[in-house]
C-alpha cells in the first residue's frame, strides 16, 4: 500500500475560533475514507487543509511528494449569462492527462459533450465536476459533499461510480459526506468529525458507534450500540472502532 497522505495531531485556529484539535489520519492509495460531521464541525476545513488552501495549522501534514490532487468542490458558482458548454468547460482544466471524450465516458456522460453548464441538473453536473478531476488522472480524489442537490437515488449512484472509479483508478478518495448511510456501501473507512475525531472505523461500527448516534441525534441506537458493546466485551470480540479523544 502506498501512503498519500498523513495528518498528525493537526489543530488550526481561525479568527479565535478553534476549527480542529488533534486531528490524525492516514490515508492510502485505493482506500476511500469519508468524513462525516455536524454543521461546523470542521470538515470542509480539513478538506482545504489537505488541498493547501488553508495554511496555519498546527502538528503535521505530509503529502507524497508531488501528489496529483483532482478536487470536487461542493458546487460551483456559474455566471448565468457566461455561455459555456460542457465540452469547453472541461477542456479549460489543468495538466489534462485524458481527453474531454475519455473522461466523460469515464462518468457515463458523453452526452451531455455540447449541452451548456447552465442547463444541467444537480445529478449531471455532479458528474461533470467528477470528470473534470478525473481529467488529471489523480491520486488522490478529494470530494466535498459531491451529491449535493442530488436526489436520493441520484446519490446512491454516484457515490457507486465514485467506488467504481477509485477502484479503477487505484486512486484514494477524501470524501465528506452529510449522509452516512447513503455512502456505506461505498466507503471503506469513516472518520466522525466534531472538531477532533470522535470516532473512526468501518462504516457500520461507526454507525452503531455511541458518539456517532448522540452527534446525529439518534440516542436509541446509542443505547443499543452500548448495549452490543458489553455483549462484545463479555465474548472479548471488539468492532473495529477506534474511540479518540
Ligand atoms: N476563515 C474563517 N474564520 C473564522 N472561522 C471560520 C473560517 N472558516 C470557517 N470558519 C468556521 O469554522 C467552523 C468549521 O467550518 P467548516 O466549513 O469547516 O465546517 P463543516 O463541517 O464543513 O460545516 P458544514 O457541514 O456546515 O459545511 C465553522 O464554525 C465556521 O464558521
Amino acid at each position: 500500500m502506498m501512503r498519500l497522505v498523513e495528518l498528525t495531531d493537526v489543530g488550526l485556529t481561525l479568527g479565535g475560533n478553534v476549527i480542529l484539535e488533534r486531528v490524525s489520519l492516514t490515508l492510502e492509495r485505493g482506500e476511500i475514507l469519508t468524513i462525516v460531521g455536524p454543521n461546523g464541525a470542521g470538515k470542509s476545513s480539513l478538506i482545504k487543509l489537505v488541498l493547501g488552501l488553508l495554511t496555519g495549522h498546527t502538528g503535521t501534514l505530509w503529502q507524497k511528494p508531488r501528489l496529483r490532487v483532482g478536487y470536487v468542490p461542493q458546487k460551483l458558482h456559474l455566471d448565468s449569462v457566461l455561455p459555456l458548454t460542457v465540452a469547453r468547460f472541461m477542456s479549460l482544466s489543468h495538466g489534462r492527462k485524458l481527453t474531454v471524450t475519455q473522461a466523460l465516458a469515464k462518468v457515463g456522460a458523453e452526452r451531455l459533450a455540447e449541452r451548456s453548464m447552465q442547463a444541467l441538473s444537480g445529478g449531471e453536473m455532479q458528474r461533470i465536476l467528477l470528470a473534470r478531476a478525473l481529467m488529471m488522472q489523480p491520486e488522490l480524489l478529494i470530494l466535498d459533499e459531491p451529491a449535493q442537490g442530488v436526489d436520493v437515488h441520484g446519490q446512491t449512484e454516484l457515490y457507486a461510480l465514485i467506488k467504481l472509479l477509485a477502484d479503477e483508478l487505484q486512486c484514494g478518495v477524501l470524501m465528506v459526506s452529510h449522509d452516512l448511510h447513503l455512502v456505506m456501501a461505498s466507503t471503506h473507512s469513516v472518520i466522525c468529525l466534531n472538531q477532533h475525531i470522535c470516532c473512526h472505523g468501518e462504516p457500520e461500527d461507526v454507525a452503531r458507534h455511541p458518539e456517532f448516534a448522540r452527534l446525529f441525534g439518534r440516542p436509541e441506537l446509542a443505547q443499543l450500540a452500548v448495549y452490543t458493546h458489553h455483549h462484545d466485551c463479555d465474548d472479548e470480540h471488539h468492532g473495529d472502532v477506534r474511540h479518540v479523544g
